[in-house]
């Protein structure tokens, strides 16, 4: 065994970049669903946010240097939006063109515009309500009492068509790749709001459907599919707590997603997870390494 194996044994490195069992076996799933997932364990909740809002700061201002425009998925949850809220207080937030930013989201609450638990008005308290975004390129899930009515099939078809019309001939997607699409994971180990065993994990054409029976409140909800989280050139999934270390170990293992969903997700370039030390407290063996604080 070489000595970084060997060393391996230990508790996860906060800072350190770590590669799942996939990566480095090449497996199967790895190869099906995309890039396999690279682990980067902060001290705790606060330097996760601040160290991921850094981290968009960077990847959009490349991809803007490089593209003009640059597209980024928004995530609900207490996580994603105190990432949010740490990019509206970066001052290297600025060097982003946020007019040339399209900004989606990877699921919503099926609830009223304008209501606390959406998604959307948590990112816009914390972060869209402070820069000086294109409203033409905020593109919020549908709500009921839209023109979509109160049925979240015809809001779900509505944004897929959104999608649709933002996708380029070479995003080889129904969808556009998207620059980096950042995800939640619940301790049940779902992303967006594709929960275990439910009929929007088997989804293979659609790239957005309506979701009923959720089991995390509101129980009706808009999410995006596999098939557009994996269009995405990087898929990050931020995971702070005690609470998702089961979860975290669970997506990074073998397990499929119909019963982990997190493990299905999967950027085409990249895959980060993106994590404190306490929700890589739970690390499967192998991937946690040396230093553990
Ligand atoms: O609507 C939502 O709640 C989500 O988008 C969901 O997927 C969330 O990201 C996870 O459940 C993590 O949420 P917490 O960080 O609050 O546990």
């Amino acid at each position: 065994m070489s000595d970084e194996r060997a060393e391996s044994a230990a508790a996860p490195a906060v800072g350190r970049e770590m590669h799942s069992p996939a990566d480095r076996e090449g497996s199967a799933s790895a190869e099906r669903y995309g890039a396999p997932p690279t682990v980067i364990v902060h001290p705790d909740a606060d330097l996760l946010a601040k160290a991921t809002a850094a981290r968009i700061v960077t990847r959009l201002v490349d991809v803007q240097a490089a593209r003009g425009t640059a597209s980024i998925v928004l995530t609900g949850g207490s996580i994603g939006i105190a990432v949010l809220a740490e990019l509206a207080e970066v001052p290297a937030r600025d060097a982003i063109d946020w007019r040339r930013l399209e900004i989606w989201w990877g699921d919503e609450r099926f609830l009223p515009t304008g209501d606390a638990e959406r998604n959307e008005t948590g990112a816009r308290e914390a972060l869209l309500d402070h820069v000086n975004v294109d409203p033409g390129r905020v593109h919020a899930m549908p709500a009921p009492g839209g023109p979509d009515g109160d049925e979240p099939e015809r809001g779900a078809e509505r944004y897929a068509r959104s999608l649709h019309a933002a996708a380029r001939p070479d995003d080889h997607a129904d969808v556009p790749s998207f620059d980096v699409c950042l995800l939640g994971i619940g301790p049940d180990a779902h992303v967006a709001s594709l929960f275990p065993e439910q009929p929007a994990l088997y989804e293979e054409e659609r790239t957005v459907v309506a979701v009923h029976g959720a089991p995390k409140p509101p129980p009706t909800r808009v999410s995006l599919t596999f098939p557009a989280i994996r269009a995405a050139r990087e898929v990050w999934v931020i995971a702070s707590g005690e609470g998702k270390a089961d979860a975290v170990r669970l997506a990074l293992s073998e397990a499929g997603p119909i019963q982990v969903p997190a493990s299905g997700a999967r950027g085409r370039s990249r895959t980060l997870f993106l994590l404190d030390r306490a929700a890589a407290s739970k690390l499967p063996a192998g991937l946690a390494a040396p230093g553990a604080l």
